[in-house]
C-alpha cells in the first residue's frame, strides 16, 4: 500500500519526533504519577491524525476530548459481541439492547469528522507539497481515470481503516511494553543501559537518527512484548473460501474463522521454555522468529496478503517513544508498590488493553540544560 510504504513512513518522521518530544515534555511537567495509558493513547492518536489529516485535534480543545471519546467508543463497539452477526435471525436483539442505535450514532459522528477533514484537504489541495494521507488520496481522485475511480466514500473508508488499524494497536503495544518493563526491573535496567550507552547523555530528546545504531535489546523487548500481548488477540475474522480440514476438523467454505494469535504466542509446543514468562533473551542464540508474518508461531500482525500493512509505521512510533521513555526516566510505581506486584489483568475487546490504567512515577535521568 503506497500510503504506508517505507518512503511515506520516513516522510512522516517530523510529526512523530515532534509528538514524542511533546509527550516527554509533558511527562517532565505533569504532576506525579502520570497516567501512561492515557498519554500513550493520545500520542498514537495525534501521530495518526497528523499523518492522515495534516493536523491533530489538540489536547485541551473540546473537539479533542470528543474525538478521543468517539474513538474509544468506536473501538469498544468493534470488539463487542453482536448476536446478529452470528445468528442472523436474532438480529432484533441488537435493536432491543440499543446496540444498533449506538453503532449508528458513532458511525455518523465519525462521518462528520471525516467530511470535515475531506473539506479541509480540498481547500489545501492546490497549495501544499508535503501531503497528509487524505491529500494524497484527494489528488489521486482528481487525477483518476475511468479505469480507476476513487470516490469520496472510498477516501473516507481508507482513512477510517488507517485510523482504526493504527491508533489503539500502537498505544496498546506501548502500554504493555512499559508495563512489562516496570514489572521486570532487570530487563528495564538492561534496556536503559543499552540506550544510555549507545545514545549518550548529550541530547535531551532522542530522534530517529539516534536510533540508527543497532539497538538489539530494544528490538528483543518489543518482540517479547508483542508475543505475550498481541494488541489484536484474535486478529481479523476471515471467511473460508474453500473447504479444508484443519487439525482433523472439516471446515466448510463460508465458515467464519478467528485466529487466536494470543494463544499461538503462548503455545508450549512452539515456546517450550516458560511460555508465560517475559524473557526477551529467548530470541537470542539462533532463535530468529520474527513477527512480520513469515513465522507462524508469532503472528500479531496477521500474515499473507491481508496481513497488516502498517508494521513499519507502528514500529517507527513504538521504537521512538520507548527509547525516549526508557532512556530519559527511571520509573517506579506509586505508593511504594513494587514492580513485580503490578497488576497485569487484561480486558476483553477487539484490542486487548490493560484493565487498569498504568500509573507510574517518572524520575528524571537525562537533564541537559
Ligand atoms: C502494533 C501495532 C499494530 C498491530 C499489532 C496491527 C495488527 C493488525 C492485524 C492483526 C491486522 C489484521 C491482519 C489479518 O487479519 O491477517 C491489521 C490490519 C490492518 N492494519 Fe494493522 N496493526 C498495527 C498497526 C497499524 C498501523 C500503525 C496502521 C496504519 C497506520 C495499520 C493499518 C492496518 C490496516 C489498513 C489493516 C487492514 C488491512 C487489510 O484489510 O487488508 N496497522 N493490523
Amino acid at each position: 500500500m503506497h500510503l504506508l510504504s517505507n518512503r511515506k513512513v520516513l516522510s512522516c518522521r517530523a510529526a512523530r519526533e515532534e509528538e514524542v518530544g511533546l509527550l516527554i515534555n509533558r511527562i517532565r511537567k505533569d504532576a506525579e504519577p502520570v497516567n501512561l495509558s492515557e498519554l500513550l493513547s493520545c500520542l498514537a492518536n495525534d501521530v495518526i491524525c497528523r499523518t492522515a489529516f495534516g493536523r491533530k485535534y489538540s489536547i485541551g480543545t473540546t473537539a479533542a476530548a470528543g474525538h478521543q471519546d468517539q474513538l474509544a467508543e468506536f473501538m469498544e463497539l468493534l470488539g463487542a459481541f453482536s448476536v446478529g452477526d452470528f445468528i442472523p435471525s436474532l438480529s432484533w436483539v441488537n435493536r432491543l439492547t440499543g446496540f444498533d442505535a449506538r453503532v449508528d450514532r458513532v458511525a455518523s459522528q465519525f462521518d462528520e469528522l471525516l467530511e470535515g477533514a475531506v473539506e479541509e484537504g480540498l481547500a489545501r489541495l492546490e497549495k501544499q507539497t508535503t501531503a497528509p494521507f487524505i491529500d494524497v488520496l484527494l489528488r489521486l481522485q482528481k487525477d483518476s481515470s475511468e479505469a480507476f475511480r476513487l470516490d469520496r466514500e472510498g477516501i473516507k473508508a481508507v482513512i477510517l481503516d488507517l485510523f482504526v488499524g493504527g491508533t489503539d494497536t500502537t498505544s496498546t503495544l506501548l502500554e504493555w511494553t512499559m508495563s512489562e518493563l516496570i514489572k521486570h526491573p532487570r530487563v528495564m535496567k538492561k534496556l536503559q543501559e543499552e540506550l544510555r550507552t549507545k545514545i549518550g547523555r548529550e541530547i535531551e530528546t532522542v530522534h530517529e537518527a539516534d536510533l540508527a545504531e543497532e539497538l538489539e535489546y530494544l528490538n528483543l523487548v518489543i518482540r517479547e512484548t508483542i508475543r505475550l500481548h498481541p494488541p489484536i488477540p484474535l486478529l481479523a475474522p476471515r471467511e473460508m473460501t474453500q473447504d479444508a480440514t484443519i487439525m482433523g476438523y472439516d471446515v466448510p467454505s463460508g465458515t467464519m474463522i478467528m485466529t487466536n494469535a494470543w494463544g499461538i504466542g503462548r503455545d508450549a509446543k512452539d515456546w517450550p521454555e516458560s511460555p508465560e514468562a517475559f524473557w526477551p533473551e529467548r530470541f537470542l542464540d539462533g532463535n530468529n522468529v520474527d513477527f512480520r508474518g513469515q513465522d507462524y508461531q508469532l503472528i500479531p500482525f496477521g500474515a499473507g496478503r491481508r496481513g497488516c500493512p502498517g508494521i513499519s509505521f507502528a514500529l517507527a512510533v513504538v521504537e521512538l517513544a520507548l527509547a525516549n521513555l526508557v532512556r530519559n526516566f527511571d520509573w517506579e510505581l506509586p505508593d511504594g508498590v513494587r514492580g513485580e506486584d503490578l497488576d497485569m489483568t487484561e480486558c476483553v475487546g477487539l484490542t486487548m488493553h490493560r484493565q487498569l490504567p498504568l500509573l507510574a512515577i517518572p524520575n528524571r535521568y537525562i537533564t541537559v540544560d
